[in-house]
C-alpha cells in the first residue's frame, strides 16, 4: 500500500514539473479538497491538477455513537479523474485500495462485484442523510418505498458512503445510492466499485459527476437502471457551488 501511495506522490511531482509547476503538490492547498480544509474556508473545486481528496473520518455520526462502521477515504485525482482510492474501514481493519487499471483489493485480495443480474434478489445500500427539509425527506421516503415494493431481498446503510462502497465492490450489496453526501465521501469508494467491475452513475441514470453530490453505484447496468426508475431525484447544491452572496 505504502508502494501505491508513493508512486502516485511520485506521479503527482513528475506531472507538477512537467507543467512547469513550483508548487510542492502535498503542501499546497489548491491540491487538497478535504470535509475538514472546506470547512475552515478552504475552496472545493475540482481541477485537472493532482488533487487528494480527503475524508479523515467518514461516519463521524457512527464514531459518536460507537456505532461499529468507520472510515478514512482518500482518493487522489488527476484531470478530474480518480486515480487512487483509499478506503480504510477502521473497525473492521479492512484496507480497500484500487488504481485506475490495476483492480480493486482488499487487504491485498482481489475484489470482484456481485454478479445477480435481477434487482429482486439483490440488496441495496443507501443512507437517510442529514438533510431534515420535509421535501427532501419525502423524496427518500419515495424512493426507499419504490424499492422495498418492487420488492428487493433487502435495504441496508452502514452509515459511512465509502463504507457503503466497499461493500458494493465487494459483492455484499449490489448497488448503493445516496444523494447529499460529498466527493470526500465517495472518490475513493467510487474507483474501488469501477475497478472491481461495477459502475458508477448519476442517480438519474445520466453521467457520474464527483462534485454533483449524488451518486448510483452498482454491480451491473441492469440492475443500476431498475433504481434508476424507482429513485426520486432531487439536487443538493454542488460541492463546486459559489458561496452564497452576503448581503
Ligand atoms: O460526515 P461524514 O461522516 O464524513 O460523512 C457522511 C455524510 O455526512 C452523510 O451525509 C452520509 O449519509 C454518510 O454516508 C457519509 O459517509
Ligand atoms: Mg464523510
Ligand atoms: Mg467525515
Amino acid at each position: 500500500m505504502a508502494d501505491i501511495l508513493q508512486n502516485v506522490m511520485d506521479h503527482a511531482v513528475a506531472v507538477a514539473r512537467k507543467a512547469g509547476e513550483v508548487r510542492h503538490p502535498y503542501k499546497d492547498p489548491r491540491w487538497f479538497i478535504g470535509e475538514e480544509s472546506v470547512a475552515a474556508g478552504e475552496p472545493s473545486i475540482l481541477t485537472d491538477d493532482p488533487t487528494w481528496i480527503i475524508d479523515p473520518i467518514d461516519g463521524t455520526t457512527n464514531f459518536v455513537h460507537a456505532f461499529p462502521f468507520v472510515a478514512i477515504s482518500i482518493g487522489f485525482t488527476i484531470n478530474k479523474r480518480v486515480e487512487v482510492g483509499v478506503v480504510y474501514s477502521c473497525l473492521e481493519d479492512k484496507m480497500f485500495t484500487a488504481r485506475r487499471g490495476g483492480g480493486a483489493f482488499c487487504n491485498g485480495e482481489p475484489l470482484q462485484v456481485s454478479d445477480q443480474t435481477d434487482v429482486h434478489r439483490s440488496i441495496i445500500a443507501t443512507e437517510f442523510g442529514s438533510n431534515r427539509d420535509p421535501e427532501v425527506v419525502d423524496k427518500i421516503f419515495s424512493s426507499l418505498r419504490n424499492i422495498l415494493s418492487l420488492p428487493v431481498h433487502g435495504v441496508r446503510g452502514a452509515g459511512t458512503a465509502a463504507v457503503n462502497l466497499s461493500l458494493v465492490a465487494s459483492g455484499c450489496v449490489e448497488a448503493y445510492y445516496e444523494m447529499g453526501m460529498h466527493v470526500w465521501d465517495i472518490a475513493a469508494g467510487s474507483l474501488l466499485v469501477l475497478e472491481a467491475g461495477g459502475i458508477v452513475m448519476d442517480v438519474d441514470g445520466g453521467d457520474a459527476d464527483l462534485m454533483s453530490r449524488r451518486i448510483l453505484a452498482a454491480n451491473n447496468r441492469s440492475v443500476a437502471l431498475r433504481l434508476v426508475e424507482q429513485i426520486a431525484p432531487y439536487r443538493p447544491d454542488r460541492d463546486d457551488a459559489p458561496p452564497a452572496a452576503c448581503d
